[in-house]
């Protein structure tokens, strides 16, 4: 029999194919598989066409058997199968789709879903076999043909024997090397586990013997019990994929277990997010929310994406970009027909289309969380506990882009109500010529209500929001206000209270008291950048406050972080008019102004440890205390 020889690109190309365009050589089965499902969804969009006889959808499958021994691995199908032609053109020449042109020819049918285009897949079982052999007999001929090849070298056909119409293909897998366990692909758990990750939703029954085990009768009493093997002819894949079915269909335990397997979660998702979109861009997603951040969300290890299918058909396990950073904690996937994927099925050609989808994502888990917040405030305030910090670290990368999308989705604890509020809650309970939206940082929210800088604001019957997380006060300060309201921390220097007397009061008492205040400066050196009277404290002789954009907050956060360079907020020490310390410190300054310079750096070490930030000499804190009891 004459050997034919492959044409002199198709050789290369084959080359190429086999060392070169995929990245993991299971892909093989995923390939030969989507040939198959393509073969019969053929055969059955002619039985309908035509009104072929003697076609039921219901016989139609995909069949997998393993001969060890001979290192075999059979892939059959009872599509409408290749005439001796048909091997010729489609594999005989690389990159010509008899798929391809399938569809372009005839117009698709709503129940017909071909995978194939390229006309390379089929290659890709040189990756994993020393030699193919197809078998095949086209749908209504009476003669079967037998194609042949070992690789680059070229390849035979021949007649053959095959009892009814469709496609065996028959690997012959290669042995074992250093580097590369073929054996596993001989095995049927591995297989059943390649047709689960790739081929699940292929929408005929793909079948394989497997090897299982049962007790071999009731055990006597007092005795160990026998197992047997025995061989079941199972169904590996779900063929329905979950989301292509009607919402109606579907119930939430469906949904529920659904994300448990595939996600590997214990517990049931927070929300599901089903939907299609048809237009510019058709996909189904099925999106999760999930109840809990897992172990390693907030570290480099987590990866965020969504697997992404074409046709039913795993392309991607992971594909970030069809998630925003700020909703990376969304599992689920994407199902598109619209896809242009390169040859290897591994990546998409645009990344336009993706650009699209994610947009559209992205709006619709806004949307859904919206609706979580607004029908289920306790679920979203868990949610939020989970993913809060993610939407906080999404509105500051983005340099204040995402606040319009963000802002509403944010909770902060309220020192009024005493629960966590919205930004919206709270601008709806601001008083009459509030300015501003006011927050205090510190490690708990109790700390936080027991600054000495909050104590006016509450007195007068103002809000505060509490922030707790280190990337709070960062985070609004990219946002800059919200409705139009600036926020301001509770240490600023100006807090927009409208007590004019008080304040011309301070301003006088600030003047008399200048020389002292000057004093305690110098004795204090670069530590503060001021020392002046507060408009703010009532019952604490003392605080701090910032005077410049870095508030004392951020330059703790700012010099925890692992680099070198250190930050300094610019501070005010800001003492209380109507303390007796206060009063204490002038008696000093007119009898002892040594003693004085003392008492400011006791002073601010005091407003250092209220604001929970280190001292720099806690023996000598501690000395000048005790001298003062002793006293
Ligand atoms: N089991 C089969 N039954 C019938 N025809 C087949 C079978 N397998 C392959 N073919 C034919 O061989 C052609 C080439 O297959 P191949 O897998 O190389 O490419 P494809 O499936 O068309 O495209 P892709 O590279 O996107 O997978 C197919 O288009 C189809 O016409």
């Amino acid at each position: 029999m004459a050997k034919k020889k492959f044409k002199a690109e198709s050789k290369r190309l084959l080359d190429m194919m086999i060392n070169s365009i995929y990245t993991h050589k299971e892909i093989f089965l995923r390939e030969l598989i989507s040939n198959a499902s393509d073969a019969i969804d053929k055969l059955y969009y002619h039985s309908l066409t035509e009104n072929l006889s003697g076609l039921n959808r219901d016989d139609f499958a995909i069949r997998l058997e393993v001969d060890k021994e001979a290192r075999t691995l059979k892939i059959s199908d009872n599509g409408c199968g290749m005439t001796q032609e048909d091997l010729e053109n489609n594999l005989g020449v690389i990159a010509q789709s008899g798929s391809f042109q399938f569809k372009r020819e005839n117009n698709k049918q709503e129940d017909i879903d071909i995978i194939g285009q390229f006309g390379v897949g089929f290659y890709s079982a040189f990756m994993v076999s020393d030699e193919v052999t197809v078998i095949s007999r086209a749908y209504g001929a009476d003669k079967a043909f037998e194609w042949k090849s070992s690789g680059a070298d070229g390849y035979t056909i021949e007649e053959a024997d095959k009892a009814s119409h469709g496609t065996d293909i028959i690997l012959k897998i290669k042995e074992n090397t250093e580097d590369e366990n073929y054996d596993e692909y001989l095995e049927g758990y591995r297989l059943q586990g390649i047709v689960k990750k790739y081929s699940d939703y292929i929408r005929y029954p793909i079948k394989m013997d497997m090897e299982r085990s049962r007790m071999k009768g009731e055990p006597k009493e007092g005795e160990q019990p026998e197992y047997e093997t025995y061989i079941e002819n199972v169904t590996l894949n779900s063929m329905v994929p979950l989301w292509k079915k009607n919402k109606s269909e579907v119930s939430e335990e469906d949904y529920n277990q659904f994300y448990k397997d595939k996600f590997y979660d214990y517990e049931n998702p927070a929300k599901v997010i089903h939907s299609s979109t048809e237009g510019a861009s058709t996909y189904n997603a099925l999106l999760f929310i999930p109840a809990h951040a897992p172990y390693n969300y907030y570290s480099k290890e987590y990866e965020k994406g969504l697997q992404l299918y074409a046709s039913g058909v795993l392309i991607m396990d992971k594909c970030a970009d069809l998630l925003p950073d700020h909703f990376s904690f969304v599992r689920g996937l994407v199902d598109s027909q619209d896809l242009s994927l390169n040859i290897s099925r591994e990546m998409l050609q645009h990344d336009r289309q993706l650009k699209l989808i994610e947009s559209r994502l992205e709006k619709k888990i806004k949307s859904e969380l919206l609706s979580m917040l607004k029908n289920d405030r306790e679920k979203y305030e868990a949610f939020f506990k989970s993913f809060g910090l993610q939407l906080k670290y999404g509105v500051y990368t983005a340099y204040g882009a995402n606040k319009e999308l963000l802002q509403d989705l944010l909770l902060f604890y309220s020192s009024s109500e005493k629960k966590m509020t919205t930004l919206e809650e709270y601008v709806g309970r601001m008083k009459e010529g509030q300015k501003y939206i006011y927050y205090a940082c510190a490690e708990t929210t109790d700390r936080a209500d027991r600054l000495p800088q909050t104590e006016l604001l509450k007195d007068q019957g103002y809000e505060i929001l509490y922030l707790t997380d280190d990337i709070d006060e960062f985070a609004l300060k990219m946002m800059r206000d919200f409705s139009e309201k600036e926020f301001r921390s509770v240490s600023d220097k100006d807090l927009g209270l409208e007590n004019k007397e008080e304040s011309e009061e301070i301003k006088k008492k600030n003047e008399e008291s200048a020389e002292l205040f000057r004093f305690m400066k110098d004795a204090l050196g670069d530590k503060v950048a001021d020392v002046r009277l507060s408009e703010r404290l009532k019952s604490h002789p003392v605080c701090l406050s910032s005077g410049g954009g870095l508030s004392l907050e951020m330059e703790k956060v700012l010099n925890s972080m692992p680099n070198d360079q250190k930050v300094k907020a610019d501070r005010v020490l800001e003492l209380n008019p109507n303390h007796p310390v206060f009063e204490a410190l002038c008696k000093k300054f007119a009898d002892e102004p040594d003693q004085v310079k003392k008492y400011a750096g006791l002073l601010y070490d005091q407003a250092l440890l209220i604001e929970g930030l280190p001292i720099e000499d806690p023996v000598s804190f501690s000395n000048a205390i005790c001298e003062l009891m002793a006293k």
